[in-house]
């Protein structure tokens, strides 16, 4: 992992494409997620992918062309927007005799600036240690490179690098097993919140869509709002009463992206599967975002990963004051026919979206109605306690209960 504390580093990008179309979009989210990361983006090239190099991704020439532009840019580290291999990420540093960084290494040091609670700093270490283990040569080809290839220097190398893989996989069995730990710990608090007989909502959506700024709306928690991506590593659930009336708890998600690395998906499960206990999701699409089909289309993805495909869904698109491409934006107005349009920025239609809400807990729970005599205080206090009171109104001289079971 690079250290991007002291200096800004320079970097250039590296968009290897098969369909000349979205190179604009890719570089625009890279570029967003290495200036996340604290690097300076000096270019960007886009190179077409006829033929796959198992060797080094990219042909003779495209190499040429990239090791020109490395020279003419000075730049520090050239970053490449997909998922390298650890033999074509080397093959690809000795050729070019500069630090190569792929997607995953991005989000990951991403994920890593991020991570604030023990659950989140569990998991991105241990994203982190996976990643390395494959890699781990590399560094310590970089090391006895440093040294100017002392003789005899490779055998005692070895040994060490055989130590340090050891001592890594070790380090990965002792982070699974707390992780396990703490997984436990979110069931015990998930079935404890199922208990209350709380209705379940979550927020769920590509980065930066404006999930975080949703759940401050409607619950007044102060959850982390940044226009970055992956401001929200940790999910927040908060408890409120929908409509004045019915206990919900709406719960924020870590965003997703698309190219999610695998190690991330699999490290942030119990993190991610909030999402798959939740009874309705709340996708949120971001309408400012100029390729928000497929980040939609990345968002539907990482859900059925996760086994939540097929989860009750509320369709929300946000920022429709600031509506970035108006043919997406008719498009996904007839994919998704029921979806509700707000802007969390000015406050637009948060009422809908509520009264959605609402009717989907009511579908969901059976309404019951109990009449009582006015006298029967223990008995209504019990309904009281135990249920949702949608209702309660004098009929015939005896008290009307409309209630949620
Ligand atoms: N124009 C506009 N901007 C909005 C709206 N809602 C949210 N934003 C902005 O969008 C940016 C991202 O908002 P967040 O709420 O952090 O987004 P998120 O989905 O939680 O992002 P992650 O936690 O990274 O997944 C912030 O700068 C918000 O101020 C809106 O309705 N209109
Ligand atoms: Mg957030």
């Amino acid at each position: 992992m690079i250290e991007t504390q002291d200096s800004k580093k320079k970097a250039l990008l590296v968009i290897p494409i098969e369909d000349i179309n979205d190179s604009k979009l890719r570089i625009d989210e890279l570029s967003s997620l290495v200036k996340t990361m604290g690097l300076e983006v000096l270019s960007a090239i886009v190179f077409k992918i006829r033929e796959f190099n198992s060797a080094t991704m990219l042909g003779k020439g495209q190499l040429e062309e990239l090791k020109d532009n490395i020279l003419y840019f000075e730049c520090d580290c050239v970053i490449f927007d997909t998922s390298l291999s650890p033999r074509v990420l080397r093959n690809l540093e000795n050729e070019l005799d500069i630090c190569v960084i792929d997607r995953e290494e991005v989000i990951l040091q991403i994920f890593a600036d991020r991570a604030q609670t023990k659950e989140a700093k569990l998991q991105v270490a241990l994203a982190r240690s996976e990643y390395s283990l494959p890699r781990l040569r590399r560094r310590w080809e970089d090391l006895s490179q440093q040294r100017g290839g002392v003789r005899g220097s490779k055998g005692s190398g070895e040994r060490q690098l055989e130590l340090d893989k050891r001592s890594l996989s070790e380090k990965i069995v002792a982070l699974k097993r707390e992780l396990e730990e703490v997984k436990k710990i979110r069931k015990t608090q998930r079935k404890s919140r199922e208990k209350k007989d709380a209705y379940s909502f979550a927020l769920v959506g590509y980065t930066n869509a404006g999930k975080s700024s949703l759940l401050n709306l409607l619950t007044n928690a102060n959850t982390l709002v940044e226009d970055k991506f992956f401001a929200t590593l940790d999910p927040t659930t908060r408890q409120f009463k929908l409509k004045n009336r019915i206990d919900v708890t709406l719960t924020d998600t870590v965003g997703f992206v698309s190219n999610l690395p695998h190690h991330l998906i699999s490290a942030f499960s119990s993190t991610l599967e909030e999402a798959k206990y939740a009874d309705t999701l709340i996708i949120v699409i971001d309408l400012a975002n100029p390729d928000c089909e497929r980040c939609q289309e990345t968002t539907l993805e990482v859900l059925a990963s996760l086994g939540a495909g097929d989860n009750d869904k509320i369709i929300v698109f946000n920022k429709i004051d600031n509506i970035a491409n108006d043919i997406a934006y008719q498009r996904l107005k007839v994919s998704y026919p029921n979806h509700i349009e707000i802007s969390v920025k000015e406050r637009k239609n948060i009422d809908l979206l509520l009264d959605e809400m609402y009717k989907r807990v009511l579908e969901t729970k059976k309404r019951s109605t109990i009449y009582l005599p006015p006298e029967d205080g223990k008995a209504l206090s019990e309904i009281y306690r135990k249920y949702t009171v949608l209702s309660c109104t004098y009929e015939n001289d005896n008290l009307k209960v409309e209630y949620l079971t």
